[in-house]
């Protein structure tokens, strides 16, 4: 009980259906500026507001309330009365004035609470914080000592403690020390994983070759970081030590010179409240206690949102889509006709007139009236510079696009082999699960890194059939991923690897054997070999090829790097600020590139017979710029 625990949101912050190959966010890391320290602040939210507003007023009341009402251990002659005109919360047994106990007892649990929160904040980021970076002996015996805290259970050492001081020492301090000397160490291990991983940043790197002191380090670059997650775990202390300490009160083993909650829970017990049925004597402590939890903990739900900001609630636009089914709200639009592509193949995939908007206080309008049909069997590029909202289309097309990203319009149709329509934007979450990797699946960003590192290749290979083919046995599921990591030219027998075991390359294979395991009809591939040299990427691109070839699917190919796109795409795609503002086939992009900014994302490359060094002597200014330049050219002319 006395363990104070932190939120599970603080440690498990990977939001709850990240996809495959999607990495979830720890603590945010910034580096505490001006604007920094504002965005550690909780936003503003009607959760926040009622949290607030309990706990100001309790606290206003323990404060003021004490000066305001009468002594509350005057006896009088009226013992058990119900509230009244005169005593507003009735009296005890013996006539004293229950409103005026409560007021002086709220005032000595919040006491107790503050002074427990401040308390197991400081030993948990002195043992956590400092174990945790300078690590060693020190780390060993900070982690030894909070061990053996948390294995000690914690209610029975705070009562035998309790008991063990004699009576006319156990103040209020007294107890509240006893607390917090409990509850420290849950809290302490939870930094120091956090201090751990905050360590290797490249921030804290930098930091430490620029020659900054360790207390600075400390200070500076880790704690800000830290400081939502002890902001948490204070207001979880807080809450834990008032209720931890109305059952000590409860049991008599309270402090002996202050009134607090639990001794008023315990005279009430004493003074049979509940057989007389005298609800206003231990109603109101209750409630009380039940109230100030309840507002810590809203407060606590504001905080966790700085930690993870993918919680942050979806301005109301984005909610009021969500609930009516995403895009399932708006008027029933006529599904997109399985027409054909420009080669005249059948179309897969029908995108008309997408928008997809950042919500916030400033929104990002990402994919503006974007349209697109990729045809069976066909290779579409989609180029662009560094945050024209390539990956943004790319999950808004495969329904993975989280708040605050919201699809404004447009439909996204899947034309399957079968002849069906599919309204992706309309399906319900379990269709919506049956369909992707299935009919459409995707080979992330950096997706090399999201293997799980201690789980064997072949049994991630296996999750996915063993998801989405429950009827396969397990020597069919085996045979399968054989046979899909020969198809990407790796060896079967790496199937018991585990991901460290496998070079960049090989992983990143694995990733797109992973999405050609159900053999889908769609395969979106954001970035799938930027990290890659480009020898591997050659391999792989080949291979892509060959699968479209051997297997037939389509492929939606996301990437900055218009050269490779050329060589490899049917049509091309180029974006620009969210637009598409160039779609064509490769060769007349290649030839005839119409518009200027594709015209500068061609020149941007440098050509292997140009004079060497040319590029970088006269191309200093960006793709964007020189674009802009170009437009403006063309309009001054
Ligand atoms: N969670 C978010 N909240 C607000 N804006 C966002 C968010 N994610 C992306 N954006 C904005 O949306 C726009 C498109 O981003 P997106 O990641 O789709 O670009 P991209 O073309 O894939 O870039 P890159 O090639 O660097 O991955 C950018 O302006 C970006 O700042």
């Amino acid at each position: 009980m006395t363990n104070i625990n932190p939120p599970a949101e603080a440690v498990d912050s990977a939001p709850p259906d990240t996809p495959a190959g999607t990495t979830g966010t720890g603590p945010v890391p910034r580096r505490a500026g001006s604007s920094g320290w504002r965005s550690l602040m909780p936003r503003w939210s009607p959760k926040l507001g009622i949290g607030l507003g309990l706990v100001v007023s309790l606290a206003l009341f323990g404060v003021l309330g004490p000066l305001l009402v009468g002594d509350p251990a005057t006896v009088r002659d009226i013992g058990m009365t119900p509230p009244s005109g005169e005593f507003w919360l009735g009296t005890t047994q013996t006539g004293q004035d229950v409103l005026a106990q409560l007021a002086h007892s709220t005032r000595g649990s919040l006491q107790i609470g503050l002074l427990v929160g401040i308390l197991a904040t400081v030993l948990s980021a002195v043992f956590g914080v400092i174990g945790g970076y300078v690590g060693g002996a020190v780390d060993e015996g900070f982690s030894l000592l909070s061990n053996v805290m948390l294995v000690i259970p914690g209610l029975p050492l705070v009562i035998v403690i309790a008991g063990f001081v004699p009576v006319e020492q156990r103040g209020w301090w007294t107890i509240a020390v006893v607390l917090a000397i409990t509850g420290w160490a849950a809290s302490a291990r939870v930094l120091r994983a956090q201090t751990l991983s905050l360590r290797n940043r490249d921030y804290v790197a930098a930091a430490k070759v620029a020659g900054e002191k360790p207390w600075r380090i400390v200070s500076v670059e880790i704690l800000p970081n830290l400081l939502p997650l002890m902001a948490s775990q204070f207001v979880f202390a807080v809450i834990l030590a008032i209720l931890s300490e109305a059952g000590l009160s409860f049991l008599g083993l309270g402090a002996s010179n202050s009134s607090t909650l639990g001794k008023m829970l315990f005279y009430a017990q004493n003074g049979f409240a509940l057989q007389y049925e005298a609800w206003w004597w231990f109603g109101p402590p209750g409630l009380v206690i039940a109230l100030f939890g309840c507002g810590l903990s809203l407060i606590n739900f504001s905080i966790d949102e700085i930690i993870n900001p993918k919680l942050r609630t979806a301005p109301a636009a984005t909610r009021r889509t969500r609930r009516s089914g995403g895009d399932r709200g708006r008027a029933p639009r006529p599904a997109a006709a399985p027409g054909r592509d420009a080669s005249g193949r059948d179309a897969v995939l029908t995108v008309e007139n997408l928008n997809v908007v950042y919500q916030g206080e400033k929104p990002t309008h990402a994919v503006k009236d974007v349209s697109l049909t990729l045809g069976r069997g066909e290779i579409l590029g989609l180029a662009g510079e560094s945050g024209c909202g390539k990956t943004t289309l790319a999950y808004a097309i495969n329904r993975l696009h989280r708040p605050p990203a919201e699809v404004t319009s447009g439909s996204v149709v899947f034309h399957d082999r079968d002849g069906k329509d599919i309204d992706l934007l309309a399906l319900e979450k379990e269709e919506l699960r049956a369909f992707r990797w299935s009919k459409l699946s995707m080979v992330f960003q950096g997706a090399m890194n999201a293997l799980n590192p201690v789980i064997s290749v072949g049994a991630q290979l296996e999750d996915v059939l063993t998801t989405h083919r429950p009827g396969m046995s397990a020597r069919e599921r085996r045979a399968r991923c054989e046979e899909v990591l020969r198809l990407v030219g790796v060896d079967p027998r790496r199937l018991d690897s585990f991901p460290h075991e496998l070079s960049g390359g090989m992983r990143q294979r694995v990733m797109i054997a992973m999405a050609l395991l159900l053999d889908p009809q769609v395969m979106i591939m954001d970035e799938p070999t930027t990290a890659l040299d480009v020898v591997v990427q050659r391999g792989i691109l080949k291979e892509i090829l060959r699968f479209r070839d051997e297997l037939g699917f389509a492929v939606v190919f996301i990437t900055h790097d218009l050269p490779l796109l050329l060589e490899l795409s049917d049509r091309i795609a180029v974006m620009r600020d969210g637009e598409v503002v160039e779609y064509a086939t490769a060769e007349e992009i290649h030839r005839r590139p119409r518009h200027p900014y594709t015209r500068t994302l061609l020149d941007s490359f440098p050509s292997l017979t140009g004079e060497r060094g040319a590029f970088v002597r006269t191309g200093e200014s960006s793709a964007r710029e020189r674009t802009d330049d170009t437009v403006k050219e063309a309009g001054t002319r």
